[in-house]
């Protein structure tokens, strides 16, 4: 058996031109256009190449695109100043900060300034407390294009057995609640779990957050498991360097039933899901109805 690849760069290309239809309509019935903010402090390469790539989106998508570059050394206290401005700028329906931020600023407290309701990251307190709860609100990018991509792929997912690899407040723990609320048994698994290998071979979907390159091997899944690979590491190859996920690609392509690749899994997801969560934020600051489920 050799597992279908799920093509998360086709899949983000579909939503991102669904997200540019329905932008279209919202900007007929509000007379302006959907705006994200995107804040990039430092000039760490891979975060200067995403920044740039998500503005791309934006503008493709025909929303209105900001990216705001400040120095390294900017303090917290300037940075609070501009996510307090964007706060209030009625051009700006969505703010994105770029992390991981410098060490001498608190991720913490620049999270909980953004406007719980222009936070399309869906990292603050009151959105991670909304999704907890079963309530509307932001939900992170990757965690959301994963779960699309496992409806996508599996259509109803309850009942399911599913493990989460990795417990962080970006992906891991965002994940669990998606798919307890699709009603699959969620085990959440991390460094110290226990006989991971046996954890894996128990669940029907395995979403892997981990950022250890190759370290869930093809031997340990279910035959017929949906993998979905969330880890972009970068490692030594020849001269250069290559991509790879948190999955033995190779080793799990004989024994899983789907998998995503890296690239062009999960990751050309996280930025389509942005742009909708960009027009979903667009919507409810300008009082615009949307049909239920259409974003
Ligand atoms: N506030 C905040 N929100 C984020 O959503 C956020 C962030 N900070 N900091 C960095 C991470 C990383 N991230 C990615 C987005 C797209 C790809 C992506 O499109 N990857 C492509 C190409 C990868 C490549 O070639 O480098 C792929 O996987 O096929 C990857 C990674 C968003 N992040
Ligand atoms: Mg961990």
């Amino acid at each position: 058996m050799t597992a279908r690849i799920i093509d998360g760069k086709a899949r983000a290309a579909a939503l991102r031109a669904r997200v540019g239809e329905q932008h279209a309509a919202f900007e007929r019935a509000a007379g302006r256009k959907a705006g994200l903010a995107v804040v990039l402090v430092g000039e760490d390469p891979a975060s200067a190449v995403y920044v740039r790539s998500k503005g791309k989106a934006t503008e493709a998508a025909g929303m209105a695109s900001s990216t705001h570059r400040l120095a390294a050394k900017t303090s917290e206290g300037d940075l609070l100043t501009l996510v307090r401005q964007l706060n209030g700028d009625p051009a700006v329906d969505g703010i994105l900060v770029q992390l991981p931020l410098p060490g001498h600023i608190n991720e913490n407290a620049v999270i909980a300034a953004i406007d719980p309701n222009k936070d399309v990251d869906g990292f603050h307190p009151v959105n991670a407390g909304r999704l907890a709860s079963g309530l509307q609100g932001f939900v992170p990018c990757t965690p959301l294009g994963c779960l699309m991509l496992l409806k996508e792929e599996l259509g109803d997912l309850s009942g399911l057995d599913a493990v989460v690899i990795g417990r962080s407040n970006i992906v891991g723990k965002p994940m669990a609640a998606l798919l307890l609320a699709e009603s699959c048994t969620v085990t959440i698994a991390h460094s110290r779990t226990r006989d991971l290998a046996a954890k894996a071979a128990a669940a029907d979907i395995v979403v892997a957050a981990v950022g250890r390159p190759e370290m869930i091997k093809g031997d340990w899944l279910k035959p017929g498991a949906t993998v979905i690979d969330v880890g972009i590491n970068r490692v030594p190859d020849g001269e250069g360097t290559r991509l790879v996920g948190d999955v033995d690609f190779d080793g799990a392509l004989s024994v899983a039933g789907a998998i995503t690749p890296v690239p062009g899994g999960v990751g050309p997801m996280t930025i389509a899901v942005l742009l909708r969560n960009t027009l979903l934020a667009a919507h409810r600051n300008a009082g615009v109805a949307y049909e239920k489920g259409s974003l």
